[in-house]
C-alpha cells in the first residue's frame, strides 16, 4: 500500500481535532517543523509539516513555494531556516492528509512518520512537554521596567528618537492538561478578528499566540495591504467601539505608525494607495486604533511589492520605534533579553493564491515546565511609565484569561 493510503486509512476514523492533535505530537516526538493557523474571520483551522531536512530561508515572497514563514524580531545570523514548507497538509475543511509531490523521493521519511503518528493515535500518555526545553530565567521587576520606559522618554525628549516601543516578559505556569492543540481551538473560539498560531520549530521552541496585527497581506497576485496599529486601552466584554475616545498620546503614537508606512511608499516611488482609517477595533479584551492601506499591484505594476514592503516595514514603529535604526539599536542595548519570534512575523505563503503575514504578538513559548509571555507598549514623550506597565499587564491577558478558562 502507498504513503498516502495509509495515511488515509490512519485518518478516516477520527475528527479534525483528533487528526490534528496525533500531527502536532508526531513533530513533536520526530522534532520536524509544522504550523497551525487560522487567519482573521475565516473558519478554518489550516497545518503544515516539513519532513524532509531542507531548510530554507526565504526572502523574496513571489516565487516561494507554498509554505509557512516563521521569522525572529532580530535578523538572524548565518544560515538558519526561516520556512517551513508545506509537505504533508492536514485542512479542516476536508479532514484528510495531502501529501506533496515533492515528498516522492522521501517514502522513507514519510513511512518512519506514519508509523509515529499511528503508533501515537493509541498513546494516551504521551506528553509533548518531555521534548521542550526548560524554561530559561526570566526577569520580572516591575522597577526595572519603569526605569526602561523613563530611560525612553527622556531619550524622545532629548530629541533622539519619536517613539521607543519597549517590551517585557513573564513566565506562568500551565496546567496538567493543557495542551497546545486544545488551546488554539479556544483562541480561534475566544478572537475571530485574530490569527492564532501554533509554530514548532526545531532549535527555536514552540509558540503559540492570537494577533490582531497584519504585516502585509496580497491575494490572486492583484490586490496588497499592510495596517498600522497603535495606541491600546483595555476594555469590558461587551464595548461598544462607538463609545471609544482617544487622548493626544494614542492618535500621535498610531499616526507616527502610518507615517512610516507612507514612507515607505515613498522610498519606492509608489504613490497611488487607499487608506482607510483611522478607525477603532477590538482585538479581544483591548481596543487599538487602525488604519489600512491597499495597494492594486497590477496597476501600480509593482508585483513584487510585497517582498520589497516586508523588506522595509519590518521592524515597524508599532513594535521597535521611529527611526527604526536607531530604536532597534536602543533596544538591543537596554531591554535586557533576546525577543526572540516575539514581534517577528509569521504567516502562510503562497496558499491558493493568497499570502498573509502577521506580526507576532500576543504571543508565548512554551516550555517542559510551563510557558513565558511577551508584551510591548509604545512610549512616547506623553508617556506615563506606570500606564505602559499596565498596558503590558493587560496585552498578557490575552491568552492568559484563555488558558486559565476551564472549556
Ligand atoms: C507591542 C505590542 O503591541 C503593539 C503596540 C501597541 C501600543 O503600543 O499601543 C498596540 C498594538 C501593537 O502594535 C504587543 O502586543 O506586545
Amino acid at each position: 500500500m502507498n504513503s498516502l493510503n495509509q495515511f488515509r486509512q490512519l485518518t478516516g476514523q477520527s475528527t479534525y481535532a483528533e487528526n490534528l492533535t496525533h500531527l502536532f505530537n508526531a513533530a513533536i516526538k520526530e522534532n520536524i517543523p509544522i504550523a497551525i493557523w487560522r487567519k482573521p474571520a475565516e473558519e478554518q483551522i489550516q497545518a503544515i509539516c516539513q519532513i524532509s531536512d531542507r531548510k530554507l530561508q526565504i526572502e523574496e515572497l513571489e516565487n516561494a513555494p507554498e509554505g509557512f514563514i516563521f521569522h525572529p524580531f532580530r535578523k538572524p545570523e548565518g544560515e538558519s531556516r526561516n520556512y517551513i514548507l508545506s509537505e504533508i497538509e492536514l485542512s479542516q475543511k476536508k479532514n484528510e492528509f495531502v501529501i506533496h509531490p515533492t515528498l516522492q523521493n522521501h517514502s522513507t521519511e514519510l513511512s518512519a512518520f506514519f508509523h509515529v503518528f499511528k503508533e501515537l493515535q493509541s498513546d494516551d500518555k504521551f506528553k509533548f512537554t518531555d521534548f521542550l526545553h526548560s524554561s530559561p530565567e526570566v526577569d520580572e521587576d516591575k522597577d526595572k521596567f519603569i526605569s526602561l520606559v523613563e530611560k525612553c522618554k527622556q531619550y524622545i525628549s532629548e530629541g533622539y528618537y519619536q517613539k521607543i516601543v519597549p517590551s517585557r516578559r513573564a513566565k506562568y505556569g500551565i496546567k496538567k492538561n493543557f495542551h497546545p492543540v486544545h488551546e488554539l481551538f479556544k483562541l480561534c473560539e475566544a478572537y475571530e478578528n485574530a490569527f492564532v498560531s501554533l509554530v514548532y520549530m526545531p532549535g527555536n521552541g514552540l509558540w503559540i499566540g492570537a494577533t490582531p496585527e497584519l504585516l502585509i497581506s496580497t491575494e490572486n497576485n492583484q490586490y496588497f495591504h499592510t495596517v498600522s496599529l497603535a495606541g491600546t486601552q483595555g476594555v469590558p466584554p461587551d464595548f461598544d467601539l462607538s463609545r471609544a475616545a482617544w487622548r493626544h498620546k494614542e492618535i500621535e503614537e498610531q499616526a507616527l505608525v502610518s507615517r512610516y508606512i507612507v514612507n515607505c511608499f515613498k522610498q519606492i516611488r509608489l504613490r497611488e494607495y487607499d487608506e482607510n482609517g483611522p478607525k477603532t477595533v477590538k482585538a479581544g479584551n483591548l481596543i487599538h486604533l487602525k488604519t489600512s492601506f491597499k495597494v492594486d499591484m497590477k496597476a501600480t505594476n509593482f508585483p513584487e511589492l510585497a517582498s520589497t514592503m516586508l523588506q522595509l516595514l519590518h521592524p515597524t514603529s508599532a513594535i521597535c520605534g521611529m527611526p527604526m535604526k536607531p530604536a532597534a539599536q536602543f533596544l538591543e542595548q537596554n531591554e535586557g533579553y533576546d525577543r526572540e519570534y516575539f514581534s517577528g512575523y509569521l504567516g502562510p505563503v503562497n496558499f491558493e493564491s493568497s499570502t498573509s503575514i502577521f506580526v507576532n504578538l500576543r504571543c508565548s513559548r512554551v516550555y517542559r515546565d510551563g510557558g513565558v509571555i511577551y508584551a510591548g507598549a509604545g512610549v512616547t514623550e506623553y508617556s506615563i511609565a506606570e500606564d505602559e506597565w499596565a498596558e503590558t499587564e493587560i496585552k498578557f491577558r490575552t491568552l492568559l484569561n484563555v488558558f486559565e478558562s476551564n472549556a
